[in-house]
């Protein structure tokens, strides 16, 4: 089997590749601050802010195909950390870019639409960019540094994802979850769209992609919906108590990084490739029986 490098597998969808990958691939994974074990997959520690770790890392590993799903990916961390992130979110993805031209090595990038300002949805992907927070920028940044030194290069903008907790990582939900539990109040934006798919559905996506897509290809779900509906929909399917969910609007919560309106991908290149998220409501049962 050919040999897959997975930056961020210790991440929330590092963690989820890492899963699919594996009856396909010789799967190797990153880790930098959380050391983890994933079975079947030989996991290694590596800090990519630093050019010749990376460079070393890959001479040892020698893979056939490099998955790029480390970053800072707090927006709000982001804002009031601009330097520090972008180490991560731009600096080693420029090490990562240049070693892969170099070597001719497939490289997919994780992306955001968060790269959007969420003002003229739903986005396709040569629509023009116009990020509204720092973490937006820097994805910008390092999707055209890429595509300057490696315009083979796969670029995944990424929806907003969610799933079970992974051993380290967690995603949006688990929070919603414990609130809703806990009987605590729960106010999520009205005003806030995106279109959201499970780290299983977003991992197949890119596994088709790499290698397959030169450029830039979105990853979106097909339901475009907003944060309170799709907690509507977690009390749903979860059955949790749903009488302290409470709608509220972006403007009513401070956040250090400003968020967009609507961020809606439209991903239709993506389902024409073969690429097929479920319903919303299908992705969220299957949490209920993870395999
Ligand atoms: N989560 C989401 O909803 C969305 C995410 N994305 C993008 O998808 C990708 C994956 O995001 P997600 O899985 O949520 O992120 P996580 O925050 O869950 O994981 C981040 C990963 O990056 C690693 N990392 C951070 N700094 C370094 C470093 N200096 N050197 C090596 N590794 C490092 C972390 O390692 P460790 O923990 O071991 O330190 C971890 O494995 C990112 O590119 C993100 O921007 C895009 C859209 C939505
Ligand atoms: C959605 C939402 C968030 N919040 C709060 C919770 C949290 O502190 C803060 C930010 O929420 P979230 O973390 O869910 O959303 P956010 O940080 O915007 O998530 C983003 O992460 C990065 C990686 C991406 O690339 C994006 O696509 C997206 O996934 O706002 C609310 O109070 N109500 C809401 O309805």
């Amino acid at each position: 089997m050919q040999k897959l490098l997975i930056t961020g597998a210790s991440g929330f969808l590092g963690w989820h590749i890492c899963q699919l990958a594996q009856s396909n691939w010789d799967v190797y994974g990153t880790y930098y601050s959380h050391p983890l074990d994933i079975p079947g997959v030989k996991m290694v520690k590596v800090d990519l802010t630093n050019y010749q770790d990376t460079k070393n890392l890959i001479q040892a590993i020698h893979p056939s195909s490099i998955i790029h799903a480390a970053a800072q990916s707090q927006p709000n961390y982001c804002q009031l950390n601009p330097q520090l992130s972008r180490s991560i979110n731009v600096t080693a993805t420029c090490h990562l870019a240049d070693i892969c031209a170099d070597q001719s090595i497939p490289f997919a990038f994780t992306s955001t639409d968060l790269v959007f300002d969420g003002l003229n949805p739903p986005y396709r992907h040569t629509d023009p960019v116009s990020p509204v927070n720092i973490y937006g920028e820097q994805k910008v940044e390092a999707e055209q540094e890429i595509l300057a030194r490696y315009p083979q290069a796969t670029i995944c903008r990424m929806p907003l994802m969610f799933g079970n907790n992974t051993p380290i990582a967690h995603s949006f939900i688990q929070p919603f979850i414990h609130t809703l539990k806990a009987g605590q109040v729960l106010n999520l934006f009205s005003d806030e769209i995106r279109t959201p798919v499970n780290g299983i559905t977003a991992a197949q996506g890119i596994l088709l992609a790499l290698a397959k897509v030169q450029g830039i290809i979105h990853l979106g779900g097909r339901e475009r919906i907003s944060r309170y509906e799709f907690g509507k929909l977690l009390v749903e399917i979860f059955q949790l108590p749903g009488e302290q969910l409470k709608s509220c609007l972006q403007q009513d919560v401070k956040m250090a990084a400003p968020r967009p309106k609507d961020v809606s991908l439209d991903s239709s290149p993506a389902f024409e490739l073969g690429y097929q998220p479920l319903s919303l409501r299908e992705q969220l049962k299957s949490l209920l029986t993870p395999s």
